[in-house]
Parts: structure tokens; sequence; C-alpha cells
């Protein structure tokens, strides 16, 4: 791991307003995540993990605060510069795969750097790399209906990966998943991003996942405490 800055959380609140009702799930957080780092967040039901992980990506907007990848304020962007950065330096991985389900293994891995506009071959080409390193050489033209849940979680992290991503957002990426096939799928995400120098955020509830990571942060009732604090 290098100590080089890649995003910075500062001072993020989140408040959810239905009208009647106002719901603070997120109370004046900061986070530095670093190039290459494996950060664990962990935390109770409802403590407001998933709100930090999605505002990280510019999936949801902080209330107040801000949050910057190298240097670029991501909520002063225009939507499509955020676009943008969601698809060259992001990479997410969820519970639930998302995948396309008329698509191929390898259809599905390739539309993301599709989107980007580079040639096909050489998308076909890293795709079916990131496809056998994942260890799924041989089911490449098999669709998200003819794979085991595992082997689609695989699917999704070739995904996640084929354009480089800076950072990987996963939402328990392995909470549908048995125990032993959820630890092979994580054990993949670690060496894989580890390989690649790709920093990685997971949010997860299983302590243990968690305490393989580098650093591990808890959430509390919308509060980022550092692992160590709380003993
Ligand atoms: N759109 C919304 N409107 C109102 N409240 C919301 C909304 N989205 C989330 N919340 C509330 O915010 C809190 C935090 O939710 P969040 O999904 O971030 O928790 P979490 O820590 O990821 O939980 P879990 O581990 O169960 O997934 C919850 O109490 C939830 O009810």
């Amino acid at each position: 791991m290098n100590s080089e800055l890649l995003l910075k959380v500062s001072n993020v609140s989140k408040c959810y307003n239905d009208g009647a009702v106002e719901t603070q799930v997120l109370h004046s957080v900061d986070l530095e995540v670093f190039k290459g780092e494996q950060l664990a967040i962990v935390g109770s039901s409802g403590s407001g993990k998933s709100t930090l992980l999605h505002i990280m990506g510019t999936l949801d907007k902080p209330s107040t605060g801000n949050v910057t990848m190298l240097d670029e304020d991501l909520y002063q962007l225009s939507s499509q510069r955020q676009a943008q950065v969601r698809n060259n330096s992001l990479g997410f991985i969820y519970q639930f795969h998302h995948l396309l389900p008329e698509f191929t293994a390898l259809e599905n891995v390739s539309m993301p750097a599709l989107i980007q506009g580079k040639k096909r071959k050489e998308i076909e080409r890293k795709a079916t790399n990131l496809l056998q390193r994942v260890g799924l050489g041989h089911r490449l033209t098999h669709t998200p209906a003819e794979m085991s849940g595992g082997e689609r979680q695989r699917v999704a992290i070739a995904r996640a990966l084929i354009n480089d991503p800076k950072l990987v957002l996963a939402d328990e990426p392995t909470g549908n998943l048995d125990a032993n096939s959820g630890e092979a799928v994580y054990e993949l995400i670690t060496e894989l991003v580890a390989q690649l120098g790709t920093a990685f955020v997971v949010v997860t509830h299983d302590q243990k996942l968690a305490a393989r990571m580098d650093r591990q942060l808890h959430m509390k009732n919308g509060h980022l405490v550092d692992a160590k604090e709380l003993v």
C-alpha cells in the first residue's frame, strides 16, 4: 500500500426528509482512502454504511460536505463528468450481481468498456483474460441463468475491473453466497485488487472477512469511528 491520497470524504452528512419525518443517516463523516489500500466498513444494520458507500461512488448526494477524488470535487462536477468518473475510475460490486440476463459472461464484462468506445477486439481480449483470472475461462458464452451464484458474482468482479478502476466499491459482495463460496469470492476480489493496485472499500457484516483488510472502520448510528477506538 502506498500513502497517496485517492479519495477524501470531508464532513459529509446525509439527511432524508419525506416531508413529515427527517432522518439523519450520516453525521459529519470524514474518511480518506489511499491508493491501493483495502478498507472495510463494518457496523450494524441501518447504521449508514451503504449510504456512505453510495455517496463515495457518486450514486447519492451528501446533504452537506464534499467528496474529492484526485482533487476533483465529485459533487461539483457536471452529471456527464460524474458519469465518466463512475465509468472510468470506479468499479462497483453489489450483493446481487446485477448482470444483464440476456447477455453472456463475456458480453457482461465487456459492457463498461464498450460504453467507453474502446476497440471491440481489444475489449474481448481483456474481458476473456479477466474471466480466466476469476476462474471462468470455460464459461465465456454462458448467460447468468446458466451459472451458479458464485460464478455470477465472479463475472461481476471481472466487470468491475474491466476499465482499470482506481477504486472498487463493494456492498456485501458475498452476502448472498454460502460461507465457503463467499469466502472464495472474497479472496478472489482481494487478490485481484492487490495484484492490480486497485483500492478497495467493502461494506460487510462479516467481521472475519473485514479483519483481513488493511484497515477497518466502524459505522455507528451514522458516525464513523476507527475500530481501535471501540475497545
Ligand atoms: N431514501 C431514504 N429515505 C429515508 N430513510 C432512508 C432512505 N434510505 C436509507 N434510509 C435510512 O438510512 C439508514 C441507513 O441506511 P443504510 O442502507 O445506509 O444502512 P446500512 O448500514 O447499509 O444497513 P444494512 O447493513 O442493513 O444494509 C436506515 O435507517 C434507513 O432506513
